[in-house]
């Protein structure tokens, strides 16, 4: 078992497109990394680097602590696995999976010996003597990860490898491919724009956007406690909700002002230290729960848009009033100065919509748009469902209220972050 590293890992292409982005990352021996991002933010070329398959702009690629730059990727000892396969067509299963040996010209009775060994791992004995074609898309899957494992290396790059099959063979291998990797010992990196499946995979998620690391952490972590509005808005299903509120403390209140309404805090909230601060407020699902009559906690009220029937639940969408926040507006991944020049330009509350005069409308930002929608989803009992247009109070459960800084980092409350580690 190998620790794999990358240090200040940067690549810039021809054309100068940087791909990825001073990114410092260190996976464990043994350990299951996902990289997980959207398309586009560099997941495969960091891979790719790893691999040795691109040269890094900057930067380092670590093997056991040992920088290897210099090595052709045939002597990094890894395994690739790349969402194709590329098993070769002309080839049976045992043909495909012995390539890698025969390659390096060992024995027939050697390679022939280790295909069934390894084809027994992966119960795929019944397949040795079919073509490619003649394969399912999970049984292909498996015969890629078994011509991966031949050579025994020292860490996986799997690159998307079970993007091209249907979603319940996608859920069945995904704790297929883990509980391989683990029982192999074998240090992964997986690459996956699926956030189902970097939580349920991984040892740990490095979220990525545009080239740049935005948080590591064991999934339910990078979940609970996110450190970028990014983060908080990418992991969530049902989308999370963002919307633009402002600090107003004010003698013993202290509220986020969302220009429609206010979320009422605790007098003692931390975030009173936050008096006329913009902030980005990020609502998941299950931060929401219809408020009972007697409810005394804070409280967002709203216009039901939209029921979604799943079955056993709901999922209602509830107008706000309020302004959406884009994640676009989140700047954290430029650098500090271009940052804190966004930031000056952006303009100033131009309206208030409630006593509290802090209302940020950002209307200056958004020409000849539809004024937008300020909606956040709550999970309800599928047994007497709210009907559109009815208007609903939702208890918000400070303990999962989200805040983030105008540049999108997370606001971290002293006195207020050990309710975040709780949940
Ligand atoms: N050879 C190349 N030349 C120029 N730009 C490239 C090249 N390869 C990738 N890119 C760009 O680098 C960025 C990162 O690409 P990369 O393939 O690593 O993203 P990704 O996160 O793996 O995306 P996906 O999930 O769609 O595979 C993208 O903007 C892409 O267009």
């Amino acid at each position: 078992m190998v620790a794999i590293a990358t240090d200040l890992l940067t690549k810039v292409f021809d054309d100068g497109t940087v791909a990825v982005d001073r990114v410092s990352l260190e996976v464990a021996p043994g350990e299951f990394l996902v990289l997980l991002g959207p398309t586009g933010c560099g997941k495969s070329t960091i891979l790719r680097l790893v691999a040795g398959l691109e040269v890094p702009t900057s930067g380092h690629v670590l093997i056991d602590g040992e920088i290897v730059d210099h090595l052709p990727s045939r002597e990094r000892r890894l395994a690739m696995v790349f969402q194709d396969y590329a098993l070769y067509p002309h080839l049976t299963v045992a043909q495909n999976i012995g390539f890698p040996l025969r390659v390096r010209h060992e024995t027939a009775t050697d390679v022939s010996a280790r295909v069934g060994e390894v084809a027994d791992q992966l119960g795929i004995t019944p397949l040795l003597r079919k073509l490619p074609g003649a394969l399912s898309g999970g049984e292909r899957q498996r015969v890629a990860m078994a011509r991966a494992i031949i050579r025994r290396p020292l860490g996986f790059l799997l690159d998307e490898p079970l993007s091209n099959l249907d979603a319940g063979l996608r859920a069945e291998l995904r704790s297929d491919v883990a509980a391989l990797a683990r029982r192999l010992g074998v240090t992964t990196v997986y690459v996956t724009h699926d956030q189902a499946e970097a939580m349920t995979m991984a040892d740990r998620v490095a979220v990525l956007r545009r080239g740049v690391l935005q948080q590591v952490g064991p999934p339910e972590q990078v979940y609970n406690d996110p450190s970028t509005l990014f983060v908080a808005a990418f992991l969530g299903t049902p989308r999370t909700s963002l919307l633009e509120g402002a600090v107003y403390a004010d003698g013993d209140r202290v509220v986020v002002d969302l220009g429609s309404q206010v979320i009422e805090l605790p007098a003692d909230h931390p975030v009173r230290s936050r008096h006329t601060d913009r902030v980005s407020v990020a609502l998941r699902a299950d931060a929401l729960t219809l408020a009972p009559a007697d409810h005394a906690g804070p409280v967002l009220s709203g216009t039901v848009r939209q029921v979604e029937h799943l079955g056993h639940e709901a999922l209602v969408h509830v107008d706000t009033g309020a302004l959406p926040t884009s994640t676009e507006r989140s700047r954290l991944e430029l650098p500090g100065p271009q940052a804190a020049a966004l930031m000056r330009e952006r303009p100033r509350p131009q309206a208030a919509r409630t006593e509290y005069g802090f209302y940020p409308a950002y209307d200056p930002e958004l020409p000849g748009e539809p004024p937008p929608v300020g909606e956040v989803v709550v999970r309800v009992p599928a047994v007497g469902l709210p009907r559109r247009d009815e208007t609903l109070r939702l208890a918000v459960d400070l303990d999962r209220l989200l805040l983030f800084d105008r540049v999108g980092a997370r606001i971290r409350l002293a006195g207020g972050e050990t309710r975040q580690s709780q949940v």
